[in-house]
């Protein structure tokens, strides 16, 4: 498999920068001939804490948007700074040329994109279905078929980075599926995002987030393990984080998270039950192929016993809470 790193402002069809405010025009059916104009008319499905402001960006950005979202109330705030709405993904489909969805799983992946009153009943030609929800290759083929199947174009594209990155737009996305959808986007994922990888075909831009998560699950669950120990044995935690941030092994999450795991304080970018489910699926991809991965295997245990102790809308750092002896005791009960 060949991948492409694509520097966003070499490979973007249309430049439009960060603060762009003009309206964006003139959409071209990707089938039609290259696309040289991004699509006018965008539809987000999915408000959660990753869509809500991944919306918010494109609306910012002066981009004629609809959403929708299960719960109603959440779309409100997007409505107030001039976003349209529809009651049901289908009439997003319908009345937009390219729809983004960032759902919770695999199972409300499927059901928005192919669901009664889904997104691909309001799907067809020259439209474009991008779905940035972090879920398995084999979900996102389902969903590329069902799409595919009314003549609509689809990508997958996840993304790396959290709640911050994704209000300060600077996500970094993990795409794969239709070339000409890609180029067609690019600048509302730059509005999005810091950089895009392209990676071929449906099913690698998921792997790849899969493998990202898989790797970013046990160093959570590694790193709690020596906040605890540092503490057991008489050391400073707070100076464990301070040695670690500025060593080989340094990474923004344990300088941002390690303090308030000290407090026990989690509070939510990243919902623990969505890093299990990652780990979940990642699992499955490797025993597909059948790679050991004894590591994300025992972090998965992990995240398993935080979620069952009622952890599961908390941070994912919360894991450390697994490893403290009242939660051991509960999972032997
Ligand atoms: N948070 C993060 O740091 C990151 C998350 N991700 C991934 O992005 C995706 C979204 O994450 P995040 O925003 O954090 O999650 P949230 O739990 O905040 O949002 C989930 C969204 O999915 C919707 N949803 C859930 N179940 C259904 C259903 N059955 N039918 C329709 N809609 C449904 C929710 O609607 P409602 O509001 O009605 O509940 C909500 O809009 C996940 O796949 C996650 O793994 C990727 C990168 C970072
Ligand atoms: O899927 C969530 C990823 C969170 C992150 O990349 O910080």
């Amino acid at each position: 498999m060949r991948s492409t790193f694509c520097c966003h402002l070499n490979l973007s069809p249309v430049m439009i920068m960060k603060g762009f405010s003009a309206p964006i025009s003139s959409y071209v059916s990707p089938r039609a001939q290259a696309v040289t104009e991004p699509p006018a008319r965008i539809g987000f499905l999915g408000l959660g804490i990753m869509g809500s402001p991944m919306a918010h960006n494109l609306l910012k950005a002066g981009v004629d948007l609809t959403v929708w979202n299960r719960t109603k109330s959440k779309c409100d705030p997007l409505i107030s700074l001039g976003a349209k709405y529809k009651p049901s993904p289908e009439e997003v489909a319908a009345s937009c040329d390219v729809t983004f969805a960032m759902l919770a799983d695999p199972q409300s992946a499927v059901d928005v994109a192919c669901g009664k009153h889904g997104a691909a009943n309001g799907m067809g030609p020259g439209k474009g279905y991008v779905d940035v929800s972090t879920v398995d290759g084999d979900t996102s083929k389902l969903i590329n078929g069902h799409m595919k199947s009314t003549g609509a174009l689809f990508l997958e594209a996840p993304v790396s980075g959290s709640k911050k990155p994704a209000e300060d737009g600077q996500l970094i996305f993990l795409t794969a599926g239709d070339k000409n959808l890609y180029e067609a986007v690019g600048s509302l994922l730059d509005i999005m995002g810091k950089s895009k990888f392209y990676l071929g075909d449906v099913g690698n831009g998921a792997a790849m987030k899969l493998v990202v998560n898989m790797i970013m699950g046990s160093m959570m669950a590694s790193f709690s393990e020596g906040l605890l120990l540092s503490e057991k044995v008489g050391l400073d935690p707070d100076v464990l984080v301070q040695v670690v941030s500025q060593g080989a092994i340094s990474a923004p999450m344990y300088s941002t998270k390690g303090p308030s795991m000290i407090q026990s304080l989690y509070p939510t970018a990243f919902p623990l039950k969505h890093q299990q489910k990652d780990l979940r699926l990642a699992l499955g991809l490797a025993e597909s192929v059948s790679q050991p991965t004894p590591i994300a295997s025992a972090a998965n245990e992990l995240y398993k016993v935080a979620k069952s102790n009622g952890l599961s809308d908390q941070d994912f750092s919360a894991v450390i809470e697994a490893l403290k002896s009242k939660f051991q005791h509960s999972e032997t009960k």
